[in-house]
């Protein structure tokens, strides 16, 4: 129980959908994230701050960040130790591609970890499932992982877990879908003979096994992934929607990936955003605040009388009443006014924008105003 202004909240929001701009703002979200997670778990080398790494051209923007503010003395990964999420099998480390230059190259040569605590899986290990099986080890006998960054691939999979993977699956040699064979193209020339075929990655239960999962999305190319992880229900051909059974998971996307959300949805998390940080308080762990639960197995829980299966809890579902547990969102964030159609047809878009923003003007001093009304009952 914690006391917030007039109310008295019994239990707060630790998901969130955090919507920014473009990509820039994105990155600086999470990049503030982390480093605010960072400053008030004070890493030492007896308590190191594990932190799970996720390569691809969405979090480069973090990357950069997070060297500049190294550069600036603002924060020291001296005490971080770092698991990335996976690693191509047989292109050797050396190789401009391989996850192990872009991790040195965006942003391990730049910052002051020591080499002994960075961890990438070797996709030239003699035995490969010995590595994997290894590394699982690795990751617990450091504690666990703090907070796991992570990208998404067009398909929704989490690290290299491709559509169809177990959700319980763990760190394992992986073949990529086509797909992803194609996307990664890209960065071989756009020569599909030259992508690797095979990975060996981190599984879904292994993500889900971080104390706290931070996602980055951007781009038009991800907004089916993100319309279908955050709105549809938890499905493997989907890997990312296994988030929605973590609770403590912040997907941070820009608008180009919400454009195949509902109005209603981006409107709900814009609302939630809006109040809590009225309300002064945000993901809450940046905050150092000791938590329950602490990198137990999600899944392993379900059965449990508080897992999100029994109290219907998910990432994106409405939240749910349980008799004498207060809630410290506002009853209703998405007003009826918010669903209604809007015009369509020829100049649909302009008018559309114009209705977005007068609704925005209207409905956001009403739910601050709701809020207040809220508190007030409940002091
Ligand atoms: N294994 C990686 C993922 O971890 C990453 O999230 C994805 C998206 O990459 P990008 O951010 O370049 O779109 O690419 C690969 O598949």
């Amino acid at each position: 129980m914690r006391t917030v202004g007039a109310g008295t909240i019994a239990e707060k929001s630790r998901r969130r959908l955090i919507i920014r701009d473009d990509k820039a703002t994105t990155s600086k979200y999470i990049s503030d994230y982390i480093i605010s997670r960072l400053k008030a778990f004070a890493p030492t080398p007896e308590k190191p701050f594990v932190l799970g790494l996720p390569t691809g051209s969405s979090p480069e923007g973090v990357y950069k960040n997070l060297v500049a503010a190294h550069k600036q003395g603002e924060i020291s990964f001296r005490n971080v130790v770092t698991f990335n999420m996976d690693e191509y099998v047989g292109i050797p480390r050396e190789h401009p591609e391989s996850y192990h230059s872009f991790m040195y190259s965006h942003f391990f040569s730049h910052v002051d970890v020591d080499p002994a605590n960075i961890n990438i899986l070797n996709g030239n290990a003699e035995d490969l499932e010995e590595e994997c099986i290894a590394y699982e080890e690795k990751i617990k006998r450091a504690g666990g992982i703090e907070l796991f960054l992570g990208g998404i691939g067009p398909d929704g999979h989490i690290a290299f877990n491709e559509p169809g993977s177990s959700l319980r699956s763990r760190t394992r040699v992986k073949t990529l879908a086509y797909e992803t064979i194609l996307a990664n193209s890209r960065f071989f020339g756009n020569d599909l003979s030259k992508v690797p075929k095979m990975a060996l990655t981190v599984g879904v239960q292994t993500v889900l096994d971080a104390r706290e999962v931070v996602i980055i999305i951007t781009g038009p190319h991800k907004a089916l992934a993100v319309q279908k992880c955050l709105e549809g229900g938890v499905n493997h051909m989907w890997t990312l929607s296994a988030l929605q059974l973590h609770p403590y998971a912040l997907i941070v996307v820009d608008e180009d990936a919400t454009l195949e959300l509902q109005v209603k949805t981006v409107k709900y998390f814009k609302s939630i955003e809006l109040v809590a940080s009225s309300q002064g308080f945000g993901q809450g762990l940046e905050s150092g605040e000791a938590v329950g639960r602490k990198r137990d197995s999600v899944l392993e829980k379900l059965d449990s009388p508080s897992s999100p299966r029994k109290t219907g809890e998910g990432f994106l579902t409405a939240p749910v009443e349980r008799p004498g547990v207060k809630r410290a969102v506002t009853p209703e964030l998405v007003p009826d006014s918010m669903h209604e159609r809007l015009p369509e047809g020829d100049g649909a878009e302009e008018g559309k924008k114009e209705e977005l923003e007068a609704m925005e003007a209207k409905e956001v001093p009403r739910l601050l105003a709701m809020h207040e009304r809220v508190d007030s009952a409940q002091a």
